[in-house]
């Protein structure tokens, strides 16, 4: 069994129907075991583009992290992604990364393969990413980076994170 912490984010069309509809498909990959808040969030990487919605999920499953890759990647395409070659981080309908994944044990797996970096390799530097994943995993420690909670709180991240805006009135939790 894998645990794997998910980053899901929207910033074309019904955002909030986009990462309903991660959270339905991976529900039925595997077992939701929880679901953060929907935040929106400055673009990160290339500021010429509207803003997302971003959320985190914690999954678990009998699949091996590079079967949940392509997983991600399928419900990317079923959202209608198109990835445009020439622009690095463009604006996208759906796009599903994996965090970090977990053994039954707790132990962090890793990977460094042109196909999966485990843990994502820009998670350390992304609010929209590290402050959902503390909703889903509270004592989440990154590895080679410490506590979440910490990085959370030292700056540049907090203020990043002050610029996120909480949506409570959207909701991802499936029936
Ligand atoms: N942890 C990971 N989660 C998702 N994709 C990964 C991961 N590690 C490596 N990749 C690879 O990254 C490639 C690019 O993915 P994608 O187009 O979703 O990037 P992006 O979302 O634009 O940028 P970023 O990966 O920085 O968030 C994929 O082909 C995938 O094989
Ligand atoms: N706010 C925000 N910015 C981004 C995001 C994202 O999900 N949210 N995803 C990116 C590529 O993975 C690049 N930039």
């Amino acid at each position: 069994m894998t645990s794997v912490v998910f980053s899901i984010g929207s910033n074309l069309g019904d955002r909030a129907d986009h990462l309903r509809f991660a959270v339905r498909r991976l529900a039925q990959e595997g077992e939701l075991l929880a679901v953060s808040g929907v935040y929106e969030t400055p673009p990160w990487g290339d500021t010429e583009q509207p803003a997302y919605y971003n959320a985190a999920l914690l999954v678990r499953g009998p699949q091996s992290v590079e079967q949940w890759l392509l997983t991600a990647q399928g419900i990317e395409h079923e959202a209608g992604r198109v990835r445009h070659q020439a622009r690095r981080y463009s604006p996208r309908t759906l796009d599903v990364d994996l965090v970090a994944a977990f053994a039954e044990d707790g132990e962090p797996i890793l990977r460094d393969t042109p196909e999966l970096t485990l843990p994502h390799p820009h998670a350390h530097q992304r609010a929209f990413v590290l402050r959902p994943w503390l909703e889903v995993q509270p004592y989440a420690q990154l590895p080679g980076h410490g506590w979440v909670n910490d990085l959370v709180l030292a700056e540049p991240m907090a203020t990043e994170v002050a610029m996120m805006t909480a949506l409570p009135q959207v909701r991802l939790e499936v029936e």
